[in-house]
């Protein structure tokens, strides 16, 4: 069964990030970020892996680009490395390293692929993590210092800007937990890193504004949670849970305000800096891989899991795959009766048709057209993934059904071009259209990348006609 029609001009991708493909993390003048940091410290890597090569994109990206062409996407969403542009995250732009992106721009604007790229992907100069990374305001100026610097150079070709890829995830894994870079485990003294990213991205915004940029969003992780019982005790912790993760990162920027009880928690002044975090967006982001099921800490939730587990059930938003410290008012639970990803994911595509209309009933008029900067799966398989080939073709049958609900949705970008280092896990997951043998570099198209092609190529001709 084909799939339904898209509307004309909806925006087709593929999505990566700078530290999980580009690799030469010490060519060119790039210094070093919070990650090459966090990937030296033994046990923080599932498989003891690092990116140091990752898939090599920097010197592999006409290749990579060949492989966006033929896929026949309308646009590639990457980031840019923030250490790699501003080696100790301010100062002169590193020339090298502008010309590293400039090359792959214009690459992309010959190929008729619109350049998407976000400005931070959760490579933090280590020169400002060190000073105190997010949890320090001053690193919400020198991001859009950063912003303002690339945008004068890269403006004139960027179709569409993201500020920030999940200041959640940053936040509660990275500041909040430790599992991530920079292995920092804050719980609740985490919050200022919201703040201050949040912050920085309005002032990102207004810098981009500044340089001309006509289409800028945010790409936030979003995701339904649901309570493992109706008991008040697992729907308090629920709420908890989606306050913590969805509407701590959505309401400041789409309100201009807190979530109730959170604002006290954070570093002023609070509400001068909501103006700046409310500016207006031309588009907001979502990324989205499945739903959550929470209960209350002591909770015994599903039949599969009992308490104090607290394993995470993979990443709707949040604690993905996370022990769940006791003193965290919640637990998370397994969805039952789902198929899993490679990963352990559970596979829910109605989630994403739901994550829509949540933020419409909660956003209304304030809500923007929304785009997917993010959906996708991990899978083992070398290059026969009929399982990717199902996840894909279902989320976007319900991606289209949130479209025929009137939900304004722009465009859709695939997680991901390529098989890359997917953060804590390392080389042991695998998210690409795309295989990379990590010992040769070679990248060989999966069936889902023909699959995704001639989808794309039946688009195309349904629109024509
Ligand atoms: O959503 C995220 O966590 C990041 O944006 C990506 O960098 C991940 O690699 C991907 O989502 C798979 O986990």
């Amino acid at each position: 069964q084909p799939l339904p029609v898209f509307p004309d001009g909806f925006l087709w991708g593929v999505a990566t990030s700078a530290f999980q493909i580009e690799g030469a993390v010490a060519q060119d003048g790039r210094g070093p970020s919070s990650w090459d940091a966090f990937t030296r410290e033994p046990g923080r890597i599932k498989d003891g892996s690092d990116a140091t090569v990752a898939t090599d994109h920097y010197h592999r990206w006409p290749e990579d680009v060949a492989l966006l062409r033929e896929l026949g996407v309308g646009a590639y969403r990457f980031s840019l490395s923030w250490p790699r542009l501003l080696p100790t995250g301010a100062g002169p732009l590193n020339v090298p390293g502008l010309d590293f992106y400039d090359r792959l721009v214009d690459a992309l604007c010959e190929a008729g692929i619109q350049p998407v790229p976000t400005l931070f992907h959760w490579d933090t100069p280590l020169a400002l993590e060190e000073r105190g990374g997010w949890l320090l305001r001053d690193t919400a100026r020198r991001f859009a210092d950063y912003a303002a610097e690339v945008a004068a150079r890269l403006g004139d070709r960027v179709a569409h800007w993201i500020t920030l890829n999940e200041p959640a995830e940053v936040t509660l894994l990275g500041y909040g937990l430790g599992v991530h870079a920079p292995g920092k485990r804050l719980l609740f003294e985490a919050l200022p890193a919201a703040h201050h990213q949040l912050l920085g991205h309005g002032l990102a915004v207004r810098a981009l504004r500044d340089q001309g940029a006509r289409s800028i969003g945010i790409a936030n992780s979003h995701g339904p949670v649901h309570a493992c019982s109706g008991s008040e005790a697992d729907t308090g912790a629920a709420d908890f849970y989606d306050t913590l993760t969805n509407r701590l990162f959505a309401d400041p920027l789409l309100l201009g305000r807190y979530p109730e009880g959170l604002a006290e928690l954070l570093p002023g002044p609070v509400d001068e800096d909501l103006r700046v975090i409310a500016e207006p967006l031309d588009w907001y982001g979502v990324n989205y891989y499945q739903p959550t099921l929470v209960g209350a800490a002591e909770s015994t939730g599903g039949p599969a899991d009992g308490p104090g587990d607290g394993i995470a059930d993979g990443p709707g938003a949040g604690f993905a795959g996370v022990d769940i410290p006791a003193e965290l008012p919640f637990a998370l639970h397994e969805m039952p009766g789902r198929e899993r990803t490679g990963f352990g994911w559970a596979v829910v595509p109605e989630g994403l048709s739901e994550t829509l209309r949540i933020l419409r009933v909660r956003y209304g008029d304030r809500l923007p057209p929304v785009m997917v900067t993010e959906n996708g799966c991990a899978y083992p398989d070398r290059t026969e993934d009929s399982a990717r080939i199902a996840f894909l073709d279902a989320h976007l049958r319900e991606l289209h059904t949130a479209l025929a609900e009137g939900i304004e949705v722009r465009g859709y970008f695939i997680w991901s071009l390529l098989d890359n280092f997917e953060w804590a896990e390392g080389r042991s997951q695998r998210f690409g259209l795309v295989h990379v043998d990590y010992t040769t570099l070679e990248r060989t198209p999966r069936a889902s990348f023909h699959w995704f092609r001639r989808a794309l190529s039946a688009q195309r001709a349904a629109g024509a006609s």
